[in-house]
């Protein structure tokens, strides 16, 4: 992985812009939608960050602060509350690459609009349904590809999608009291998101009904489960069954081998799950105990004589061969 994915909270941190035309506004836009205090340093301001600034109005209702200069680099450092990043985006590469080495050697983060050399992070393809936010980097290998995917996931994902988020964080309070283990408050909420009454809901009225019925209702014991998987040779002709029942699994048993083709079917996995090397010995054993404390266990095995004893010897929940 080249780059390393997280969302950051600026709301209410100094954020430095360098640069005041179309691409600078660009970034202020979004900078100013997470709640930043942002700066502007442009010697020039195009007329939508001039309105920013409030000018016409006496600055009463200003949204960011302008310095209306050329880039010196003590304007990284006069700031009472030191910048958390820095975003650069005049039109001369010179003086973006002099601000790079400015931000570098004060360990402030930054970043060079479309020049990815001088990037200390980049920005990503984003769809904002907030709370709920998805993200998409090609690590700056392909941004036509990432905004093309980008309009194709906007429009499979239902408008809803932010009030449901929004809905599900205010009831976890809720499921924490009616459930004591993650893996019951795990399954209350799959159970929850994968129900078509919820699927066809459009306002908060309807989600609060469903949810009071769903929570009303019980769920049965939780019985563990398990899961035997023949791995293919390789991940590529993994079936599709196979892929969502290691993306369901808490507790992933697995033969070690020399090579490195499992290290990639255990990529594959729910990050959270368990991970275990086993002797094959012990694969029975231990999935049975697993699955008596209530959590899906998932064999992963790529040696067609074992999956045939295993099959044989437990009463796995789902085989895919
Ligand atoms: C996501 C998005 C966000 C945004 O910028 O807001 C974004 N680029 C977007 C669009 C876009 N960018 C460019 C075109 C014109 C087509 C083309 O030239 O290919 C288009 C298409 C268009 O505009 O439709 C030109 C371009 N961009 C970079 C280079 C340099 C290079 O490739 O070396 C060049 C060539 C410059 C030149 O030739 O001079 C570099 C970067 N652009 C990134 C992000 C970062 C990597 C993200 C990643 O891959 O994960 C990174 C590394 C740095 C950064 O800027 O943070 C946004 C899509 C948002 C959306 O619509 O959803
Ligand atoms: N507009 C786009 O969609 C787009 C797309 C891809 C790449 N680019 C590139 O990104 C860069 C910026 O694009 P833009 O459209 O915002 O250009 P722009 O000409 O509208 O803005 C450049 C800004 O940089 C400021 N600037 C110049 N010298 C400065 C200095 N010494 N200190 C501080 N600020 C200074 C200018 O005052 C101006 O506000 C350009 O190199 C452009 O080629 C733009």
């Amino acid at each position: 992985m080249q780059y390393l994915p997280i969302f950051m909270d600026v709301n209410d941190k100094n954020v430095l812009v360098v640069g005041g035309g179309e691409v600078a506004s660009r970034k202020v836009d979004l900078l100013l939608s997470a709640g930043a205090k942002v700066t502007v340093l442009s010697p020039r301001l195009n007329d939508t960050l001039e309105r920013y600034c409030g000018h016409e109005s006496n600055g009463n209702d200003a949204k960011i602060t302008a310095i209306i200069d050329g880039y010196n680099s003590n304007y990284l450092d006069d700031v009472a509350d030191s910048y958390v990043m820095v975003w650069v985006t005049t039109d001369n590469t010179a003086l973006n690459k002099q601000v790079w080495q400015d931000c570098c050697e004060r360990n402030l983060l930054v970043n060079v609009a479309d020049q990815q050399e001088l990037c200390e992070f980049i920005t990503p393809s984003i769809i904002d349904r907030s709370p709920l936010q998805i993200a998409i980097s090609s690590g700056g290998t392909a941004p036509v590809l990432i905004r093309y995917l980008r309009e194709k996931l906007e429009a499979l994902l239902p408008e809803t999608l932010g009030l449901l988020g929004a809905f599900s964080g205010d009831q976890r309070d809720r499921v924490k009291q009616q459930f004591n283990s993650v893996t019951e408050r795990r399954r209350f909420w799959e159970r929850f998101f994968s129900s078509k009454a919820v699927s066809l809901t459009t306002d908060k009225a309807q989600l609060q009904q469903e949810f009071d019925l769903q929570l009303a209702t019980p769920q049965g014991d939780v019985e563990g489960d398990i899961y035997l998987i023949e791995l293919p040779d390789e991940t590529d002709l993994l079936r599709l069954r196979a892929l969502r029942l290691m993306q369901q699994a808490d507790v992933i048993l697995y033969v070690e081998d020399n090579n490195d083709s499992m290290a990639e079917f255990i990529e594959l996995c729910r990050r959270d799950a368990e991970r275990y090397p086993t002797l094959s010995a012990d694969f029975a054993k231990q999935a049975k105990t697993r699955q008596q404390q209530g959590e899906r266990v998932c064999l992963l095995i790529n040696d067609n004589a074992q999956f045939a004893t295993l099959r044989e010897s437990l009463n796995a929940m789902s085989v895919v061969a």
